[in-house]
């Protein structure tokens, strides 16, 4: 049996009942533990030759063959890796971002019904959090002038250190707390194989008694704030850097306005839309590991923050007739991305205002068959897509490095599309099959 502990929340769960609730899981994703060890080395490695490999300290982007050994053995390239003033600045926006999570009013907003028979509540405040620091950011800089604003950018290497150490710390605790009683466990991440779990998230929502008692859930809080937040500051920081370098009064180029507006229209419109991520995958199904805790602390904030920092020492100008181009490609990408998620959360809330067709399904929930729902089986990733590559394009066609945001995308999507597709056999068994018939197309209409 499973009882609710009503003080705080967690299931006290009977030993006997322990493997009927947390069952082993029986089918390793990502490659399993090899896949794991590979993943959990090389995002970190990928975040440091990004930027190694893109930025004025290396000699451009990409660094000419010929500088890499030499520019690898200067003490200059090592020096930039670890420095402790920007790994106390990194725990001191961490903690400003739990403080904001604490202080600022926020509506509580109940999750989806767990496995165990509850639901968690989440406190809605993300969207004023990001007001706050940029009214905060903004100010500084008016105050100050540009120049106030550029150590991120001026610690870029070392702040990237700080955030990968900040996700195994986290990593490792969560996986250490997942073994405390009553923890309820991801289906995927209770394997058995000490790297795989560790990797992959071996609890469901980790917590411990303190969290607990003020609500406070880890995994949505960092996938919403202290990462996505701090991409658009980076962006900021890059913005500052460029115009100290075109001096005194001088604006940014046309192409490093644009990438700070599409990417903080970009995380502006998350924080909004803050609820909706609770019935995300992410969220209801995967654990919270040292995948997800990269992902969201560093690999988010520094990789996606790529063409910005390119355009501060690269100062292109786009010109009108590519700035348009890039604007409107933008546009009707974050148009289909909006439009697609808003339908989906409207009539997953039970409205209907546009009289969408639908699938009627044995589970009970319909499947939208008309609109973009008709056209793909995930609109907004197509749409999240086409806004990939106009932020791309914001950095002109000057290297190869700037586009790895739109590969890296396109396989990170592609596979959760197949993660998905799965998920929703399992869930919807033939009735699946049928949707599948009607709505032909995975992502792109017509290309995939
Ligand atoms: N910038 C980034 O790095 C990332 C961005 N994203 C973005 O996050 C957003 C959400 O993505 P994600 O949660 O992965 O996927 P989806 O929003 O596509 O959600 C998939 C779920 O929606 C439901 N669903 C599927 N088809 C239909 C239908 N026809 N009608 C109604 N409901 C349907 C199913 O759940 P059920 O039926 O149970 O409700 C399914 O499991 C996307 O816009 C994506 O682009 C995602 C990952 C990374
Ligand atoms: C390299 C590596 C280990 C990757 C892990 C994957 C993560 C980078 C992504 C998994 C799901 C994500 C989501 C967003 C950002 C990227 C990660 C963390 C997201 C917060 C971006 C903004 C969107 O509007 C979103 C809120 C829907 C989205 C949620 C999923």
């Amino acid at each position: 049996m499973v009882s609710a502990d009503k003080e705080n929340k967690v299931a006290v769960v009977d030993k006997k009942d322990e493997a009927t609730l947390n069952p082993k899981s029986t089918k390793f994703e990502f490659g399993g533990p090899i896949g794991a060890l590979g993943v959990s080395v090389t995002t970190p490695l990928m975040l440091y030759l990004l930027h190694l490999g893109c930025s004025d300290l290396t000699g451009g982007c990409p660094p000419p063959l010929l500088s890499i050994s030499s520019t690898l053995k200067s003490e200059r390239w090592w020096d930039a890796l670890w420095d402790w003033n920007a790994f106390f600045v990194y725990c001191g926006w961490y903690a400003y971002c739990c403080l904001c999570w604490r202080l600022i009013p926020g509506d509580w907003v109940k999750g989806t019904v767990m496995r165990n028979g509850q639901t968690k509540e989440y406190k809605m405040n993300a969207f004023a959090t990001a007001l706050l620091t940029l009214g905060l950011v903004a100010g500084t800089i008016y105050r100050y002038g540009p120049l106030s604003f550029i150590f991120i950018y001026d610690h870029y290497l070392a702040l990237i250190s700080a955030s990968i150490v900040m996700s195994l710390v986290q990593a490792f605790t969560v996986y250490y707390l997942s073994f405390r009683n009553g923890a309820l466990l991801a289906l995927g991440g209770n394997s058995g194989n000490y790297l795989y779990d560790w990797f992959i998230g071996r609890e469901l929502n980790p917590s411990c008694a303190w969290l607990d008692r003020m609500k406070f859930d880890l995994k949505t809080f960092n996938e919403l704030r202290p990462g996505l937040i701090l991409w658009m500051l980076n962006d900021i920081s890059c913005m500052c850097e460029q115009m100290v370098r075109r001096g005194r009064h001088a604006w940014p180029t046309d192409s490093m306005i644009l990438i700070n507006v599409f990417q903080g229209l970009y995380v502006l419109d998350a924080l909004w839309n803050e609820s909706t991520i609770l019935t995300q995958m992410d969220i209801t199904t995967d654990g919270f590991g040292f995948m997800l805790a990269v992902g969201d602390l560093a690999w988010v904030p520094f990789s996606y923050a790529l063409q910005a920092r390119y355009l501060a020492f690269s100062q292109h100008e786009l010109g009108w007739p590519l700035t348009i181009f890039v604007f409107a490609l933008n546009s009707i990408g974050y148009y289909i991305f909006r439009t697609a998620n808003t339908d989906k959360d409207t009539f997953r809330g039970g409205k209907n205002p546009k009289n969408l067709k639908s699938l009627k399904t044995k589970r009970g929930t319909e499947l939208i068959i008309s609109g973009f729902w008709g056209m793909s089986r995930h609109p907004n990733y197509w749409g999240d897509l086409m806004m990939a590559l106009a932020w791309c394009m914001t950095t002109g066609f000057h290297t190869p490095i700037t586009y790895f945001y739109i590969v890296f995308f396109v396989i990170l999507l592609t596979h959760r599309a197949m993660r998905d597709d799965e998920q929703c056999r399992k869930k919807y068994g033939d009735d699946w099959n049928k949707y599948k018939a009607i709505v032909r197309w995975r992502i792109i209409p017509y290309i995939y």
